[in-house]
């Protein structure tokens, strides 16, 4: 695998690996936002609600009260047969109708169990008596319960079939100066207004809902829920909050935080919160205890829609493309200072491995590399230069070496070897030229006895004083060389038959002369031939060679013409 491809690679499984990390750490940190900024706003959505329920119900309470503590309502409770005391207690109640919201108001009499009501449109005005309670109708069961309570103030939210009403009915009691309860007054609020205004206020992601002190429901926008006259139901018949959770962990999470409320009582602004499935969904529960009516306010928050990860996507948008021209730019740096100077560099040295030193140009980044690229250059450099010294050399020493072995190295003519070359050449040019050349075979006249007589160092000496002589006698551009022992031949070029003669002739005398000058006269022999263009070598050499017999056999020191 190419550098390149493994950090590539190498980039990408970092990149995967911190993609997979940094989605997981994603995950988590907005979990984390979500889930403290949903507690954050659990908590203020709960006070808000809490605040709006009790804004619109605390003045209709207070007004409840203060009728209930009506002298002309308390005389009349005790004495509800005197005619008198009843139109006073009623045109009081009267003007307190006016003062409700709802325009109405009730009043339930201890003693004779009467039920006085009159609405807004004032339908019973002069007959606000209605009917009488029976404790036996399990329609007005909620009027002996809360008596035998004895519980001052109540809300419920309650259907009045005779009335053919839902409200959602304040109930506080009237006591004598002795303190028995001796009536019952209120007032009751369209329920559905109040669903309307309070509960259903149509946010998305926000449930809000009401539960009394025993986490009955009271006010939630599905009306199937809201536990209809709780006071009158036995325990484990109450629609309580805990029926809105579909898990038996959220139900118990949600009983235990209205009894942790309840715990702590009047504590102001306690919120309790935790996570719920509701619908299948997850929300976030926020739940406040609202001493002043003894119920509990829980509001559901569904984080999905309040705050979806969706609004968190553009920082992932933003991470991934950080990534990927991180990615993109880091890549490029390698491949500008790391792997394009490597091939480049692996390119050279192939070409200096194949003994080609003309370097491509080398990138050189201000790296380790870049310093390797020159290193490399300068090494090149030397090597290219000392392999043409070791070439220049090697070439000087073949061409010593050939020279060498064609050379006599006593005499220094050529030898027989470099003769029989310039014999060939000869030929050849002979031929293309159509010319003729001289061939003088020379042997010297009994040698052997000379170095018999004077030894074989001497007779070396006479073989160098031949070749002196044969040089300084030949033209310049005739050739002179040993054939082997003590014989030599001379090659002249171009010749014809008269130089031929004058030539070997002149060589005789002169061998013979300064020989003699030397006190050891000598003698050579000469074979001549005359040579055609197109005769071969063994020709030439045969033609001299019996010449050159003809002049031993004639006497010696003389020559002959083949
Ligand atoms: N000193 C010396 N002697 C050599 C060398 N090469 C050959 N000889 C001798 O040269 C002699 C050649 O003798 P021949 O040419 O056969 O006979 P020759 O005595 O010259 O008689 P002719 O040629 O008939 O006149 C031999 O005795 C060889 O040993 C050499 O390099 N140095």
């Amino acid at each position: 695998m190419s550098l390149s491809t493994r950090i590539l690679s190498l980039a990408t499984t970092l990149i995967i690996a911190a993609g997979v990390g940094s989605w997981l750490a994603y995950q988590k940190l907005t979990d984390s936002i979500i889930e403290r900024w949903g507690r954050q706003v659990t908590e203020i959505q709960v006070r808000y609600d809490s605040a709006r329920l009790l804004s619109s119900l605390e003045r209709e309470i207070g007004l409840a009260k203060q009728l209930a503590r009506s002298p002309s309502l308390i005389q009349w409770a005790a004495q509800p047969d005197n005619q008198t005391l009843q139109n006073k207690a009623l045109h009081e109640l009267e003007n307190f109708r006016g003062g409700f919201s709802d325009k109405s108001y009730f009043v339930a009499l201890i003693e004779n169990r009467r039920y006085y009501f009159n609405n807004a449109q004032n339908d019973y005005a002069g007959e606000q008596f209605r009917y009488v309670l029976d404790p036996e109708k399990p329609d007005d069961a909620w009027f002996f319960q809360l008596v035998e309570e004895g519980r001052d103030f109540h809300l419920n939210v309650n259907p009045d079939t005779q009335l053919g009403v839902t409200k959602l009915w304040i109930d506080v009691l009237v006591r004598d100066a002795g303190g028995d309860i001796i009536a019952m007054v209120g007032t009751g609020l369209n329920l559905d207004n109040f669903l309307q205004d309070i509960v259903d206020i149509g946010q998305d992601g926000i449930t809000t809902l009401f539960a009394d002190y025993n986490g009955a429901i009271q006010l939630y926008r599905d009306r199937n829920y809201i536990d209809f006259g709780s006071i009158i139901k036995p325990e484990g018949q109450k629609k309580t909050v805990d029926l809105l959770f579909e898990d038996p962990q959220d139900k118990q999470q949600m009983l235990g935080m209205l009894a942790m409320l309840k715990k702590q009582g009047s504590a102001p602004g306690m919120v309790e919160s935790g996570f719920v499935m509701v619908d299948g969904k997850k929300h976030l529960a926020g739940v406040a205890y609202l001493p002043t009516i003894g119920w509990f306010e829980i509001t559901l928050l569904d984080l999905s829609v309040l705050l979806p990860k969706r609004e968190f996507w553009p920082l992932v948008v933003v991470f991934i493309v950080a990534l990927l021209v991180t990615l993109g730019v880091f890549y490029w740096v390698i491949q500008a200072r790391v792997l394009r100077p490597v091939a480049v560099l692996e390119h050279a040295v192939k070409r200096v491995r194949d003994g080609r030193y003309d370097l491509p140009y080398l990138p050189k980044p201000d790296n380790e590399i870049g310093q390797l690229a020159d290193h490399f250059e300068k090494m090149a450099e030397r090597v290219r230069h000392n392999t043409q010294e070791l070439e220049g050399r090697v070439a000087h020493r073949t061409e010593q070496l050939h020279r060498q072995a064609r050379i006599d190295p006593l005499t220094e003519l050529k030898n027989r070897r470099g003769l029989d070359e310039s014999l060939h050449d000869m030929i050849a040019r002979a031929e293309r030229e159509q010319q003729n050349f001289g061939l003088l075979w020379l042997d010297i006249d009994h040698f052997k006895t000379i170095n018999d007589k004077h030894g074989h160092q001497y007779g070396d000496d006479v073989l160098r004083r031949i070749a002196l002589w044969l040089r300084a006698t030949i033209r310049p551009y005739d050739q002179a060389g040993r054939w082997g022992g003590d014989e030599f031949v001379v090659i002249m070029d171009p010749s014809d038959q008269d130089t031929l003669k004058q030539v070997a002739e002149r060589i005789r005398s002169t061998i013979a002369t300064e020989s003699a000058a030397t006190g050891s006269p000598l003698s050579v022999s000469i074979g001549a031939y005359h040579c055609k263009p197109g005769e071969s070598i063994d020709t030439i050499l045969r033609h001299a060679d019996q010449a050159l017999y003809r002049a031993k056999g004639e006497g010696r020191n003389r020559i002959r013409i083949g």
